[in-house]
């Protein structure tokens, strides 16, 4: 390695056309995956107060949001229930009702843009009166119980037109249990990407808003959601998932992890995706919204900071927004 004066790393910095010659990394419209919240309803575009900019949107609505996906490049969508508290249960029975919000809403984005990737979520967290991810004993949250429901829920949504299933419960071999079943049921075209390390984390609260879950959680998602304090353990539940099936994996949430994501893919080398939370969202937008942050340039970094720590791909609920940015 030479040395200053030899080397001068400033020089190929001096001008626009040397940076993009030297650039490591780039983020495009391929890399990103754009959550959609879905509600009852016809013609509702409802505004979500603690995420500025992004809407509850009825399913004819969410139609017209899956035609500008694909309109803007945008390879995937990812669709979120809004659940009114009198389809919520004990053990969350919408989850399995063919006919739900989200399958009647993958039915429908499959019939009008066929070209767009649907990815849907598994858990019972939209569906349970109690807001936990699975169903509750004594307390407690009973992990095979669940999985045996989470298979259930997880062939409705391929029979609807999923083409990725994300399993974002975090019980322990629901992978393998759901591979084995999409198999059976002659799904063994569709994905799965698991949300391997998804941590406990204080970045859901808006989310929570926009799904109509805050209120309605009691206690916390410690024992299945992992300890933001572990970096090991994030290792070997991706490691888990892979084995059991997965064909992708996600970090959750996404910047205040980008170690995670880099340790994942370096250790593993399989698709990576990190989902830039809701709580993500609305702290870049309130800081931008009281002009203290420059809202496209910083948005911009944040998910390139994510290609450069490893990731394939961003949910983001920035993405038709960085899309039009992308296409000028
Ligand atoms: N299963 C999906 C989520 O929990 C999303 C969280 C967020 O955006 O805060
Ligand atoms: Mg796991």
């Amino acid at each position: 390695m030479t040395h200053f004066p030899a080397t001068r790393l400033r020089r190929p910095r001096a001008s626009d056309w040397s940076r993009r010659m030297v650039r490591e990394t780039a983020l495009t419209c391929d890399d990103l995956i754009w959550p959609i919240f879905v509600k009852e309803g016809t013609s509702i575009t409802e505004p979500v107060k603690s995420m500025p900019g992004v809407n509850r949107l009825s399913i004819d609505k969410a139609v017209d949001a899956a035609k500008e996906a694909a309109d803007l490049g945008i390879p995937c969508i990812a669709l979120f229930p809004n659940t009114p508290d009198t389809l919520r249960s004990e053990h969350g029975d919408e989850a399995l009702n063919r006919d739900n919000l989200i399958n009647n809403a993958m039915r429908a984005i499959k019939d009008a843009v066929p070209s767009i990737g649907l990815l849907a979520d598994v858990a019972l967290d939209p569906y349970t009166s109690h807001g936990q991810d699975g169903l509750v004993q004594d307390g407690k949250v009973l992990n095979d119980e669940t999985v045996g429901i989470l298979v259930q829920q997880s062939v409705l949504q391929a029979e609807a037109g999923a083409d990725i299933i994300a399993p974002s419960d975090m019980m322990d071999g629901r992978i393998g249990a759901i591979r084995t079943e999409l198999d059976k049921a002659g799904f063994s075209h569709v994905q799965i990407m698991a949300y391997s390390a998804k941590y406990a984390s204080a970045f859901y609260g808006p989310f929570r808003d926009a799904v109509g879950s805050t209120g309605v959680l009691k206690g916390d998602k410690k024992t299945y959601q992992m300890d933001p304090a572990n970096r090991l353990e994030a290792i070997r539940e991706v490691e888990q998932d892979i084995a059991e099936g997965a064909d992708s994996v996600m970090i959750k949430p996404g910047m205040p992890y980008l170690d995670i994501i880099r340790e994942v893919k370096d250790t593993f080398g399989v698709p990576t995706f990190a989902y830039q939370v809701s709580g993500e969202y609305a702290m870049l937008l309130a800081a931008a919204q009281n002009g203290w942050l420059a809202e496209d340039a910083v948005v911009l970094e944040s998910l390139l900071a994510f290609k450069r720590a490893g990731a394939d791909g961003i949910l983001t609920y920035f993405a038709p927004k960085v899309a039009r940015l992308l296409n000028g």
